[in-house]
């Protein structure tokens, strides 16, 4: 009788399991094979924003599946031009930032590297993989690092408007004191992108270090401004990115026309631009972290580091 008993319970608890496994079964194929994503892929992150007030993506890891968005990118043939600066003994810094884009950096996609230096000489010699390309461009030296930094905006608008028309569809331009450790690739793409400046992404507006005075171009008034973006990362289109280019460097031409420079040099005045030329997507500060060894809770992965780098040393003034 009681092993009857043990029988009946052992054919009721099967029959639990197989009734759960199908009725799981059976919501699983309702939701994903036949309602398909539409309704409940539901992607995102819920301790972050990952959408401004303007609908503007912001890109943290959660927010995207890779597979899908490679996979709509590889039909379209894209190239994506990649600009870098290295004068002085910023050269120092080129093996390690070209080595990790190999590595991390649109893998699978065309890239074309161009890179200005006033050393060609000392432009170390990477193995690049299929369709990635380098072009090394000659730049008089500067002896102002702030000038450099600077200079860089009025260099990228001539380089988008001679020569990448025919030659890119995308364009990041990238300072060269960092690194890669992580995927950084298509998600990244849109008409306009700017990246949040990890110093800053968690902190209150007053704090942010835009550009104050009035006399500047790149002013911008306490109640103001969205984010603080930085000037060591920003792409998009071509028509976009030249289109910003070429506003920044006219602003900063009125600045020493006026005997002014802002406080972050092109930075100030990229903020400015964002302003009132609202980025069509946004990279979390895993796309331009501080340094490998800090550390945050919202940043999941660091895909693009600034490298430690002893200011004094490096730069041709202080
Ligand atoms: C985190 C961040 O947002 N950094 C910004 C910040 O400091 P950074 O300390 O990051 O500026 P930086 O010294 O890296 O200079 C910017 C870039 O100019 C180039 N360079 C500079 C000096 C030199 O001797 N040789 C040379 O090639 C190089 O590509 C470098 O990456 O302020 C700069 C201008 O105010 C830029 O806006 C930087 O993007
Ligand atoms: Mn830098």
């Amino acid at each position: 009788m009681t092993m009857r008993l043990r029988q009946i319970f052992y054919f009721f608890l099967l029959g639990m399991f197989v009734g759960l496994s199908l009725s799981g079964l059976i919501y699983w194929v309702i939701t994903s094979i036949w309602f398909g994503n539409h309704l409940t892929g539901n992607l995102g992150r819920t301790d972050v924003a990952s959408v401004t007030q303007w609908l503007a993506p912001i890109v943290w890891e959660g927010t995207f599946d890779s597979t899908v968005i490679d996979s709509i990118y590889k039909q379209q043939n894209i190239t994506v031009a990649t600009t870098v600066f290295a004068l002085g003994k910023y050269t120092r810094f080129l093996k390690d930032f070209l080595e990790s884009a190999e590595e991390h950096y649109f893998v699978g996609f065309r890239v074309h590297y161009y890179l200005f230096t006033d050393q060609p000489e000392e432009v170390p010699n990477v193995k690049l993989g299929q369709e990635r390309y380098l072009t090394v461009k000659k730049l008089p030296s500067m002896n102002r690092w702030q000038d450099i930094s600077m200079s860089r905006m009025g260099i990228l608008e001539k380089l988008i408007k001679d020569e990448l028309a025919s030659e890119a569809d995308y364009i990041f331009c990238l300072d060269v004191d960092t690194k890669f450790h992580g995927r950084w690739s298509v998600e990244s793409l849109g008409r306009l992108v700017g990246v949040i400046h990890p110093w800053f992404f968690d902190a209150p507006r007053f704090i942010f270090t835009y550009e104050r005075r009035p006399e500047s171009q790149a002013y911008i008034p306490a109640e103001e401004g969205d984010y603080y973006f930085t000037g060591a990362a920003f792409g998009g289109s071509l028509e976009d990115v030249h289109h910003l280019t070429k506003t920044c460097r006219e602003q900063m031409n009125i600045d020493i026309a006026n005997s002014i420079e802002a406080i972050w040099h092109e930075e100030s005045h990229l903020n400015k631009y964002f302003l009132h030329n609202k980025p069509s997507k946004l990279l979390s500060p895993e796309y331009l972290w501080r340094d490998i060894s800090m550390s945050s809770g919202y940043v999941k992965i660091i895909r693009f580091s600034h490298v430690a780098k002893n200011n004094a040393e490096v730069r041709p003034n202080l």
